[in-house]
């Protein structure tokens, strides 16, 4: 068993693309944690979506050997997602450290998420160990970043270290600071056993294999053992490190890292956050900071076919076991028929789930346009949380209609300000600061509300700024805003799921814009489609889609029949994501209509 004194817990921190997984492979290849033969780029992200996306998503950790100064230290890496909708996450990771590799990309220099960061790593009282990546770049502006990270980040330039995690330059160097700077862990291997889970995954024939950093006390194969906030209790079949396949041992003591296999059938039993400790006898205080997972973002999935209904349920199902911060429930909807509610923790999660589920199930679906939670206080004085604008009540009876407001830091260069301030004004965003992180950079928060935030304020952000600028923000809570429901009339008939909540003062501009869209994508039919957009009986636009009787296949001139049935079969397609309301096809992009906002419109006047 390793003594405390040797053990060194840390992570690294970085936004997106500055290279935390190549160090992280530099790493383990410097202490010989994995043979050169094995080491596959980026051994970490081991998920094929993560690598697809080239982000990481869920943490992991690893346990490398490394021999300095005549001692031989065991360093657990543990990694964290970059990726603000996995806040959470990274919080309960980052409690498992003593330190953090805070990464630096010597070109891009300090950006939204490297704040961001930087500051949780703060606020879990972590020893940074400052590095500037990628210093083997020719465009590389070293002197400059060090002084950004100097100014922004309250880090003295002369600690912040060089590197290339590319070329290997200079990274034993950061390994031997991990060691030098990062304080080892504190904590008594004889105390009653308290151990935090920082992360679970799924595993076919282990079922949930939970990662854990063992704050006092040791844990033994065999033993029973209990989880203080969910009050189940197992019997551990199997525990060990990742060096970084699971590698078997008998116990892990005070300080270690490593994980635990209780044969527990499925993810949801095991909560991020949560306390292990002992069965029997007087457990240990339940560690602080525990919290259920919170949806931000919802939307309703349904399958174009009804018939598929069962089959998007055991998908879902599935999906649920290997990620419980998602969930879902049943609903009807008038228009789309049998579907699920869907909650996910942010928009890149909700993108994560749909993926998945198109890749492993072969179902037809149909996505409503996502939305955030609301908050009611009716006129009876009672407080309900909205998930989908079908269920706002009638404005009548509505005292008080609250949304999600987030506090938004954008970091870009100086010039861009401008247009970014008028982004955010044009969202009546609330100003908060701007500060220089040096003469051609800086940082500019607003409050906003999140439904402002989710749909498009990262591509409205990378467009105005020529890629140059990054976003990352934090929940302020709710407030009460000017917003209604906007309902959608497709010849005469509200369609439930096309209804939106938004701001009153909008609501004109989003109602043309949106009824102009969808004129777009519900193809003609052989009769005429009123579509209006209202806000309770009064109707804010109207379009009509002429009737047309048309004939595919006349054009072919009645020639070439294996020409009509390539015609007839891509008809077919695009029946396919097609959805029979009334007597009307709505194609599935028509769905996604209510996201127009008007703004483009009101650019070319
Ligand atoms: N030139 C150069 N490129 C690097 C260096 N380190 C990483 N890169 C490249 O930068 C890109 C991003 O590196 P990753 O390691 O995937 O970045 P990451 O921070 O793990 O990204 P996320 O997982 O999305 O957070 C890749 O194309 C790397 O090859 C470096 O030292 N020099």
């Amino acid at each position: 068993m390793t003594s405390p004194q040797y053990i060194r817990n840390f992570s690294i921190v970085a936004h997106i693309d500055h290279g935390k997984s190549t160090l992280a492979d530099r790493l383990m290849e410097i202490t010989g944690t994995v043979s050169f033969r094995e080491m596959k780029e980026q051994l970490l992200d081991d998920m094929a979506l993560e690598r697809q996306r080239g982000i990481t998503i869920k943490s992991h950790a690893v346990t490398m050997h490394y021999q300095y100064q005549g001692h031989k230290f065991e360093l657990n890496l543990i990694d964290t997602p970059g990726h603000v909708d996995f806040q959470y996450e990274v919080s309960r990771s980052l409690t498992c450290c003593e330190g953090a590799v805070l990464l630096v990309d010597a070109f891009q220099g300090v950006e939204a998420q490297t704040v961001a960061n930087a500051y949780a790593a703060m606020e879990h009282d972590l020893m940074i160990v400052p590095v500037m990546n990628k210093v083997d770049l020719t465009h590389a502006r070293p002197d400059e970043v060090r002084e950004e990270m100097e100014h922004t980040l309250a880090i003295h330039a002369e600690e912040v270290l060089g590197c290339s995690a590319k070329t290997g330059m200079g990274c034993k160097e950061v390994l031997e600071a991990v060691i030098e700077r990062v304080p080892a862990p504190q904590g008594d291997p004889h105390a009653t056993l308290q151990a935090m889970i920082f992360d679970a995954v799924y595993d076919e024939f282990r079922g949930a294999i939970t990662y854990i950093r063992v704050m006092n006390g040791t844990v033994r194969k065999g033993q029973k053992i209990k989880f203080l906030q969910q009050g189940t209790t197992h019997e551990v079949i199997e525990l060990g490190h990742f060096t970084p396949r699971r590698k078997a041992t008998n116990s892990l003591a005070a300080g270690q890292v490593g994980y635990l296999i209780c044969n527990i059938k499925t993810l949801d039993k095991v909560n991020i956050g949560d306390t292990v400790s002992v069965a029997t006898g007087e457990p240990a205080l339940k560690l602080p900071g525990y919290r259920e997972p919170k949806r931000m973002v919802f939307c309703g999935l349904y399958p174009s076919d009804g018939q598929d209904f069962k089959q998007l349920r055991e998908a879902l199902d599935k999906l649920v076991i290997n990620d419980p911060s998602f969930e879902f429930s049943p609903e009807t909807s008038d228009a789309l028929g049998f579907g699920f509610r869907c909650g996910f923790l942010g928009l890149l999660h909700m993108e994560i789930i749909q993926q998945r589920l198109e890749q492993e199930a072969d179902i037809d679906l149909v996505q409503t346009a996502p939305n955030v939670t609301y908050e009611i206080v009716t006129k009876t004085g009672e407080t309900m949380e909205v998930h989908t604008p079908q269920d706002v009540p009638d404005q009548g009876d509505i005292e008080e209609f609250r949304q999600p407001i987030v506090r938004v830091s954008f970091v870009l260069p100086t010039e861009y300000i401008g247009g970014i301030m008028k982004l955010c004004t044009d969202r009546r965003g609330t100003y908060v600061r701007t500060e220089y992180l040096s003469p051609t950079r800086a940082m500019l928060v607003y409050d906003l509300a999140l439904a402002d935030v989710i749909y498009d304020m990262h591509d409205k952000l990378k467009s105005t700024t020529r890629g140059y600028g990054t976003m990352d923000y934090e929940l302020l809570g709710y407030e009460p805003g000017e917003l209604v429901r906007m309902d959608i009339l497709v010849k005469g008939e509200r369609i439930d799921a096309l209804s939106i909540v938004c701001d009153r003062r909008d609501a004109d501009v989003r109602g043309r814009a949106v009824i102009k869209k969808l004129k777009e994508e519900i193809p003609r039919h052989m009769f005429e489609v009123p579509l209006q957009a209202a806000i309770g009986t009064r109707v804010i636009a109207r379009e009509n889609i002429s009737a047309m009787r048309k004939n595919v296949t006349a054009k072919c001139y009645g020639g070439d029949i294996s020409r009509k049935r390539k015609l007839w079969e891509k008809q077919k397609e695009g029946k396919k994501r097609m959805k029979s309301i009334g007597s009307v096809d709505i194609p599935q992009k028509a769905f996604l209509a209510v996201l127009e906002t008007g703004e483009e419109e009101g650019k070319k006047k």
